[in-house]
């Protein structure tokens, strides 16, 4: 069964502490948090004073996905904000291995998301080290996009490193999930799902998580 984060980018910004609540109730797992500079990606969302603020409204785990360049700048203040998982891009830093340390320093998981046109191989060196690699199957900065099939195989890629190597690293897809695609998603090897358009923007959000929850 797959665990999952719906992404507060399609949430309701005017009205985040209800939207954040709701779906804990409804039995998501973690809250995935997008930050977006505008440079990495060509959209602006949010920073580490918002993550303090809605720290207060939940126990929920915040997985936070960096999509920004040099994340090794801002590892600090994400963590002191609240952030339970970092994950940034392989394409964003030229210290992969160093920046894995580093928020490993801070006590808290580490995560690398690699960008559609990212080959695994890129990351295979670094699979030991972390807690998790996001692959991303749309290309980031906005929600709401199409999922682009060729992730499938990144997925299963993945998961035949990890278990040949019995490695813990979970793996977590991003983009472009709905209650369509997910049992394709979960089969090839994601451990969790990060939903954020087909739960926000649905009618029935607590039945589309207990739909991707069974799956
Ligand atoms: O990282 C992201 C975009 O860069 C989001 O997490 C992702 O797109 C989730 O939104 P949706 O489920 O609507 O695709
Ligand atoms: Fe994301």
């Amino acid at each position: 069964m797959a665990k999952i984060a719906p992404s507060i980018l399609s949430a309701d910004f005017s009205n985040l502490e209800q939207e954040i609540k709701k779906v804990e109730d409804f039995g998501a797992d973690f809250i995935h948090i997008d930050v977006m500079d505008g440079n990495f990606v060509p959209n602006i969302t949010l920073g580490p004073c918002v993550i303090e603020s809605i720290r207060k409204v939940t126990n929920l785990p915040f997985d936070v996905h960096l999509m920004v360049e040099n994340p090794e700048r801002y590892l600090k203040d994400f963590a002191e904000a609240g952030a339970d998982i970092i994950s940034f891009h392989q394409e964003a830093t030229h210290h992969v291995h160093r920046t894995i340390q580093d928020i490993k320093k801070l006590g808290i998981k580490a995560g690398v998301a690699i960008n559609p046109a990212t080959p695994v191989s890129l990351i295979e060196d670094i699979l030991e080290e972390v807690d998790l690699i996001l692959v991303m199957s749309v290309n980031p900065g906005f929600g709401g996009q199409s999922f682009i099939k060729s992730a499938l195989k990144k997925i299963s890629t993945l998961k035949q490193i990890i278990l040949k190597n019995n490695y813990k690293t979970l793996i977590e897809v991003d983009g472009g999930i709905n209650e369509d695609n997910a049992e394709k998603i979960v089969k090839a090897g994601a451990d969790i799902l990060v939903a954020g358009s087909a739960i926000y923007k649905s009618c029935d959000p607590k039945g589309v998580i207990k739909k991707l929850k069974l799956i």
